[in-house]
């Protein structure tokens, strides 16, 4: 039987709109709220230290701490033409990006972080990306 299980995560990234028309246009940031759903059945091959488990949440934690957070998490994401460059000369922590950093486009490369990253008897279910309190975006392997 498939079972979806979930982790949630928290990251610190500023960020901005080039060209927004409106306060998201100039650098400021945000705390994200990053919630990974994967589905799967649990293992029952009780020998084994993930015996009942889907996959361990320590895994799925390995994840995205490594990868995204390496990506993310205390950085400033602007676009590679941002009228911001020249700052990484004061600013170690800046990463250029080939997209527009919105909530959407962040979570796209999010996605396609894990989904590069689980195991392989594990499918992606959905990613939810949480940019302010009430503002978030979602992806379901369903829709694509
Ligand atoms: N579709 C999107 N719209 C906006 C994004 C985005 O990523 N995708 N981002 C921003 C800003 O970066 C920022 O997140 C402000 O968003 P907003 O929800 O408008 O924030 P407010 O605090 O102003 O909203 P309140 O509802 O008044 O609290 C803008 N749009
Ligand atoms: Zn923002």
């Amino acid at each position: 039987m498939k079972i979806r299980l979930t982790k949630e995560f928290d990251f610190e990234t500023a960020h901005a709109l080039d060209g927004y028309a409106g306060k998201c246009k100039d650098i400021h940031g945000h705390s994200y709220h990053l919630r990974v759903t994967v589905i799967g059945e649990p293992k029952d091959n009780c020998g084994l230290s993930d015996c009942g488990m889907v996959v361990d949440f320590g895994d799925i934690k390995k994840i995205v701490r490594k990868f995204v957070y390496e990506e993310f998490d205390h950085r400033l994401i602007l676009r590679e033409d941002s009228r911001f460059k020249g700052l990484e000369e004061k600013n170690d922590r800046i990463r250029y990006v080939s997209y527009q950093p919105t909530c959407e486009n962040m979570l796209i490369e999010i996605v396609g972080i894990i989904k590069e990253h689980l195991p392989e008897n594990v499918d992606l279910h959905s990613v939810f990306l949480r940019e302010t309190a009430n503002s978030y975006a979602e992806w379901f392997a369903a829709d694509n």
